[in-house]
């Protein structure tokens, strides 16, 4: 309690030092200071700055403000070019809350993005089962497979993936696309990169519909052999712009032994095969606990669903941040190289 008065304190501290310095150099925007163990570092993104040395600037914020690392993005497009208007929000709407500057493109047809040739989205009925946990693991085995995988978190109002892959940058846009970060050779795109969280927290369904389209149809992923989506919980407006717009090769579910998790593995196993998204099997997290290692098997044989994986309820698997997995998931391996053509060997890209 009192080690995080001290830090929110601190945090208070640095961002005024930051904003002083930035308004004494006639430049403004946003400030997000993030801290991680005993470190501290802020983001500064400039809106429409004219040509400034970045690396300068940024050693002197940090210097004013007692930082660890500071790190400064200006907006504007193109070297300096100053950042397009954003697109005209339709009445009532919020067409561009990432502030591409893009406007909502019409896809008949659900696809998957360019340059990515399987997408697997990663799914539970509510929250708190392990789902990011699942699906960051899922996207290192992969990895270690010598696939090119990108990670996407849909996840507007409960983003996991800066936790988790820790970047200190907030995303830039290049051309009205987003930049995904790169972390422990993955390509990561979540709203926690790019917004500062109390903002997201706010938004409610145009806005995070809007959100959620934007990081599917304008995330740049260039040539990825596969996109794991972790997907928000539940069936919500990100869910909604989810599978009208993103072709899912397969999906995954995760639950955890409690009897409660019944109706939430029933509700996505259906959401996703109204879609035709095939679903592969459940992953079982937190196991060896007090709900023990199963789940109703009635149910399962209902929909026609197995339990691939077991992870153990375990402080290993719920270690952050993560540069290896953590938990194996051989059967979900197993059964997406056999399901999906792009990631058998002879196919896939290789990121060697
Ligand atoms: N097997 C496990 N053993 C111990 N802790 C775990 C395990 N799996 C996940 N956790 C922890 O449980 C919490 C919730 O996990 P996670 O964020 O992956 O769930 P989620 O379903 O994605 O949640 P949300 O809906 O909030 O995004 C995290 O603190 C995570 O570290």
């Amino acid at each position: 309690m009192m080690r995080r008065m001290r830090e929110a304190a601190k945090k208070g501290r640095a961002e005024a030092a930051l904003r002083k310095i930035l308004s004494a150099e006639g430049l403004s925007g946003e400030v997000t200071i993030r801290s991680l163990d005993d470190r501290m570092a802020a983001s500064v993104i400039l809106q429409d700055a004219a040509e400034i040395d970045e690396g300068a600037l940024s050693e002197r914020l940090k210097a004013a403000a007692g930082l660890d690392r500071v790190t400064v993005v200006r907006t504007a497009h193109g070297g300096g070019a100053p950042t397009p208007a954003p697109a005209p929000k339709p009445a009532g709407g919020h067409a561009d809350p990432l502030h591409l500057g893009s406007r909502p493109a019409q896809r008949p047809e659900p696809q998957r993005p360019e340059g990515v040739r399987a997408v697997v989205a990663v799914a539970s009925g509510k929250g708190g089962v392990g789902k990011s946990t699942v699906a960051a693991n899922l996207a290192l085995s992969l990895r270690d497979q010598g696939l090119k995988v990108g990670l996407l978190d849909l996840d507007i109002h409960g983003p996991s993936l800066p936790v988790l892959f820790p970047s200190g940058e907030k995303l830039r846009s290049e051309d009205g696309k987003i930049v995904p970060a790169e972390v422990a050779g993955l390509k990561l795109v979540s709203i926690g990169y790019m917004v500062d969280e109390r903002k997201a927290v706010a938004w409610r369904g145009p806005m995070v519909m809007n959100a959620a389209r934007q990081m599917i149809d304008d995330s740049g992923w260039g040539d990825l052999d596969v996109l794991v989506v972790d997907t928000p919980p539940g069936t919500g407006d990100a869910h909604l712009s989810m599978v009208q717009r993103l072709k899912l090769d397969a999906a995954i579910l995760v639950a955890t032994p409690s009897p409660l998790a019944t109706a939430d593995v029933r509700r996505g196993a259906e959401l996703f095969r109204k879609v035709g998204a095939p679903v592969l099997g459940v992953v079982l997290n937190m196991t060896g606990g007090p709900l023990g290692d199963d789940l109703d098997e009635g149910l399962l044989a209902e929909l026609d669903l197995e339990i691939l994986d077991r992870l153990p309820l375990s402080r290993e698997t719920a270690q952050v941040p993560l540069e290896s997995p953590q938990a194996e998931l051989p059967a979900v391996l197993r059964v997406l190289m056999a399901k999906l053509p792009a990631l058998s060997r002879d196919n896939a890209r290789g990121s060697a």
